[in-house]
């Protein structure tokens, strides 16, 4: 079982539009696609899809439209009631691929509502192989909550195996992730090129790579995620956008690109792409099997609209290719 937290869910609205995005013009559009969203969700959504077992935890409302998006595409969830909506992040889709997404920040938690959050998720996590804490944080919530959760999933394992503990986040929650004692950190991040960049700097990498380097070259790439792999970090796996995406662990580099697709909306491709790596890993796969796999699955999502996520069989892991680096 692979229990994700999403503590900012969304509702995603992917706005189709016929052209380029005309700023201060009217535009109308050619189609609107509303899913159930945030990463957590997301890389839930894209498990069952595959036919693996998940429990998506989250904050909401029965009554709000992404828990009904959920009931109503058969993901299972477990929700803390909070007294306020969840906010909605809009995309824009040109039809050339380029995708603008604006996101909301999301209703405020309390710090009971943090808590009993927190509470529900180590409850509902027991026994999981693995649990992903992923996207960003609403407000009141502190840039060290998925330290926090890491340090306790631990130490309520009493004695049994502890899960598997994955970040997907961005700005501080994400460098939050490098801070502070070995318990508090995870067996896996999924940053993309900016986040790399980020993390690599928390990280204390000397050289300073921008996102279009670290994209553009994936020996780049894989030295700034050793950096992060060196300050305690289990593994990380830095998507690349359309070049792929370099994994890096304490025994090794490996760099995997798909060709070409079709991109027609790059939105929830990151997580579609943690949870192919997650669908490897719990199936046994070593360390380039997870990579391939998270490779095709971003690749597919990709070439969805919307936030559409792939299921294992609408992805081509044999048309991916994997390329040994050096770390150092
Ligand atoms: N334009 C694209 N063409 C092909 N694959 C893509 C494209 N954009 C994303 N992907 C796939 O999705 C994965 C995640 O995309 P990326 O943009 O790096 O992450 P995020 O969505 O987290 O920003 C990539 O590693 C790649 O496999
Ligand atoms: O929590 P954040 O960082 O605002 O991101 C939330 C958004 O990211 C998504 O999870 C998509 O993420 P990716 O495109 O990185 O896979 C959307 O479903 C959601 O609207």
């Amino acid at each position: 079982m692979i229990v994700t937290l999403t503590a900012n869910p969304s509702l995603d609205r992917t706005v189709e539009l016929p052209g380029a995005l005309a700023r201060g013009e009217v535009q109308r559009a050619v189609a609107v696609h509303q899913e159930s969203g945030g990463k957590g969700v997301n890389v839930s959504r894209a498990l069952v899809a595959s036919g693996l077992e998940t429990l998506a935890v989250l904050p909401g409302a029965d009554s709000d439209p992404v828990l009904s998006g959920l009931h109503d595409g058969g993901v299972p969830f477990a929700a803390l009631p909070i007294g306020q909506a969840l906010r909605s992040n809009v995309t824009l889709t040109e039809p050339d691929g380029v995708t603008t997404k604006i996101n909301e920040p999301g209703p405020e938690l309390s710090g009971e509502q943090q808590e009993a959050l927190i509470g529900l998720l180590l409850d509902r996590s027991r026994g999981a192989s693995w649990v992903v804490l992923a996207g960003s944080l609403p407000p009141g919530v502190p840039a060290d909550f998925y330290a926090t959760i890491a340090r306790r999933l631990r130490s309520n394992a009493d004695g049994t195996v502890a899960p598997g503990i994955a970040i997907d986040s961005s700005g501080a929650p994400l460098a939050a992730a490098l801070v502070g004692d070995a318990a508090g950190k995870p067996d896996l991040l999924k940053p993309n090129a900016e986040e790399l960049a980020e993390l690599a700097a928390a990280a204390g990498f000397t050289n300073v790579y921008t996102a279009e380097q670290l994209e553009a070259d994936p020996a780049k790439a894989a030295q700034a995620a050793a950096a992060v792999v060196a300050s305690g970090v289990g593994a990380v796996l830095a998507t690349l956008g359309s070049k792929g995406a370099v994994l890096v662990t304490a025994d090794g580099a490996w760099f995997a690109t798909h060709p070409p697709i079709k991109a027609v909306s790059t939105v929830g491709a990151g997580d579609s792409s943690l949870a192919g790596y997650l669908l490897a890993a719990t199936q046994g796969g070593s360390a380039q099997d997870c990579l391939r796999q998270a490779v095709a699955h971003g690749a597919a999502a990709a070439s969805l609209p919307g936030s559409t996520v792939p299921a294992v069989h609408q992805t081509t892991p044999d048309a991916v290719t994997i390329t040994a680096l050096q770390k150092d």
